[in-house]
């Protein structure tokens, strides 16, 4: 192993207890927590447990947390109005809806009817309005994260060249936005791109968000490079294990003899995205009471 481990999971527990101090800061001057409302549609075991973290880690950051779990056959207006409620709810700040939706709940239309300034997830297009001409919005957790993670390293990310693998709403788009906002040259590969691997070899900054376990190999990374892995992929499990292995999007093993910097799957992005949700959460909260937000927020 040459290459520093870039410990998203110790960044993270760190930016909870700021959040935190921050948030019974708040609590404090506006005489009410912050809150966080957690939809989940369905009963997807991944889901479940994950949104259970989230909302321990809610209560562990001195802030409400309001889980709403719904059956997997409710209807785009029954879950839309459920929307509406947490919209008019003044203890609520931040609304999140699990994704994926069950059967064919169309996204999108509820993602819409969330009121842009309680989208902490930053998914509603306002929000991805916002990111895009570079005005004051929620931008989405993952790639935050990965962007606060790229920052504490390097600083200045001005003239690198940055190669975002994946071109989805939540995270690749939004991703070469924060990049190239920070002044990167920034590329966004996917599935159509031509001689991928030389792409890849160009690349100071590799941020790998396609859903392929391990499709990164070493061998098309710039010696050096950073590499920034926010795949969450679970294997088959292997021959006594009950379990598959939790692997990213790069082959790990092989690529940290190659890269500068690399996050490790699980403990890297993963545990930024519910830390910046909670920063964002916060956001939200102080612009709600009219009260400005601690700079280092
Ligand atoms: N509206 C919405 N917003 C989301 O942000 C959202 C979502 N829907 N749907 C599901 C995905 C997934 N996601 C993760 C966040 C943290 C970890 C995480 O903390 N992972 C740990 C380990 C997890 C484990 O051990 O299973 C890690 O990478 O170290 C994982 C997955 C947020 N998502
Ligand atoms: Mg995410």
């Amino acid at each position: 192993m040459t290459a520093e481990l870039i410990d998203g999971k110790a960044f993270a527990a760190d930016l909870r207890e700021r959040v935190g101090a921050h948030a019974a800061a708040f609590a404090e001057k506006a005489g009410r927590k912050a809150g966080l409302a957690v939809v989940l549609v369905g009963e997807d075991p991944a889901s479940d447990v994950y949104v259970r973290s989230k909302g321990k880690a809610t209560i562990a950051a001195n802030m409400e947390s309001f889980e709403h779990r719904l059956p997997a056959d409710t209807s785009e207006a029954d879950l839309i109005a459920v929307v509406e409620r947490l919209n008019a709810d003044p203890a609520v700040d931040g609304i999140l809806v699990q994704l994926p939706l069950p059967g064919d709940l169309d996204e999108q239309a509820v993602i819409a009817a969330i009121d842009p300034g309680k989208d902490v997830d930053g998914f509603h297009v306002e929000s991805a309005g916002r990111l895009m001409v570079g005005r004051e919005g929620f931008v989405p957790c993952t790639p935050l994260g990965c962007i606060m993670l790229l920052k504490d390293r390097h600083g200045d990310l001005s003239g690198m060249n940055a190669v975002v693998i994946g071109r989805s709403n939540i995270v690749g788009k939004p991703m070469a936005q924060l990049l190239l906002d920070a002044n990167a040259t920034v590329t966004i590969a996917h599935s159509r791109t031509k001689d991928l691997p030389d792409v890849v070899r160009r690349a100071d900054i590799v941020v790998a968000a396609v859903g392929r376990a391990e499709m990164v190999k070493a061998d098309w990374l710039k010696p050096g490079a950073t590499v920034i892995d926010v795949g969450i992929n679970r294997l088959a499990p292997a021959d006594g294990e009950s379990k598959g292995r939790l692997v990213g999007d790069v082959d790990f093993e092989a690529a940290k003899d190659v890269a500068g910097a690399i996050t490790p799957v699980p403990g890297g992005v993963g545990p930024m995205t519910i830390a910046v949700l909670l920063r964002n959460t916060l956001v939200a909260a102080y612009a709600h009471a009219g009260i400005e937000a601690p700079e280092a927020l």
